[in-house]
């Protein structure tokens, strides 16, 4: 079949094609019943359930196609959107509209230097080599640290590598890099050290500025629904009525507690969203204010506001 041909009518939603916020994202659209079947090789896959169709790309490439509107809708990483953005002559607006934040893909673009050298802050790189994949970050980055406007030519020399940015400085290539920083187990094994951080990032979901239809909308309110049910808990117990008030600061929910009668007087149910993360210290709070049999469920999904 020729999927080119079977676009027509259908949104376009560019998801990546590899890497490390593939799984993440394939377990994203499974969670929100987005069916397809990618065949071997092609790059494009037609949803099943709904008129949408999925355009596998490189992460680094999403913020282009969704900023020039040839596809309404992406997943990539924050520090993608923002490269794209720094390309952007001055005074333009992006193309690109984030909706969301995943959660998912947590990383920091970094500064990194030779643990063993003498470099200790990132001004002293100013006319020295800088390797990175993303270059115009990095020039925004040096033009604020060198102090001259946007657009001057840079005394600090950036180069452009596609990965493996760390072997760089080893090589003799680089004195610094600027490059990704999740765990950190990259950057110790290349013997280097962190000075500075260029972006905070995680994966987005974004959307072209003039997109803008209710599948788009159903879709954004599906994965806002499967991201909530994967970052809270329903915490339910049992409290005297007389604690109640004080357990509701602790469990306040994310619009309010449920609060149910139960058969023994003076005693109430409550059921409340919880934050995934915090939900051990909750517990501990409860038992100290005199709720009684907690539980802990998991949310399959949710549609929240
Ligand atoms: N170590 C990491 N931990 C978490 N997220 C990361 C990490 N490295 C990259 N990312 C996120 O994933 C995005 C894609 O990076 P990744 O290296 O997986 O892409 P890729 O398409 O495979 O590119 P390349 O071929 O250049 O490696 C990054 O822009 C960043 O948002
Ligand atoms: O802090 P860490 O958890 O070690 O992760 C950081 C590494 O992950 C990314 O590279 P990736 O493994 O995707 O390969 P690449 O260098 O070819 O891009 C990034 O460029 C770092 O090298």
């Amino acid at each position: 079949m020729d999927l080119v041909n079977h676009l027509e009518g259908r949104l376009l939603f560019a998801v990546p094609k590899k890497g490390r916020l593939q799984q993440a994202t394939l377990d994203l659209l499974a969670g929100c019943d987005i069916q397809f079947r990618r065949e071997t090789r092609l790059d494009i896959a037609l949803v099943k359930n709904l008129p949408i169709a999925l355009i596998f790309l490189p992460a680094a490439d999403i913020p282009t196609f969704v900023g020039e509107g040839r596809v309404d809708l992406g997943i990539t990483g924050r520090d993608q959107v923002a490269e794209h953005d720094s390309t952007l002559p001055n005074g333009e607006t992006s193309g690109v509209e984030e909706i969301l934040d995943l959660g998912f893909g947590g990383c920091k673009l970094q500064v990194q230097v030779p643990q063993k050298g003498d470099i200790t802050e990132a001004k002293q790189l100013i006319g020295r080599n800088v390797v990175t994949s993303f270059t115009a970050l990095s020039e925004a980055f040096f033009t604020k640290l060198e102090g001259v406007a946007p657009g001057t030519k840079l005394q600090t020399k950036i180069k452009y590598v596609g990965g493996s940015v760390e072997a760089a400085c080893a090589l003799g290539v680089a004195d610094g890099i600027v490059d990704l920083v999740e765990s950190g187990e990259t950057m110790k094994a290349a013997g280097l050290k962190a000075i500075d951080t260029v972006v905070e990032s995680t994966a987005v979901l974004v959307k072209s500025r003039d997109s803008n239809n209710d599948l788009l909308n159903l879709i954004t309110s599906r994965i806002r629904g499967v991201i909530t049910a994967q970052k809270f808990v329903l915490c339910q117990y049992n409290i005297p009525r007389s604690g109640l008030a004080v357990a509701s600061k602790i469990t306040p929910g994310k619009r309010a507690p449920t609060i149910t009668a139960l058969e023994e007087e003076g005693w109430v149910a409550v059921s409340s969203m919880v934050e995934k993360k915090r939900v051990a210290t909750v517990m501990d709070e409860l038992i100290k204010v005199g709720a009684t049999d907690i539980l802990v469920l998991n949310i399959a999904n949710s549609r929240t506001d």
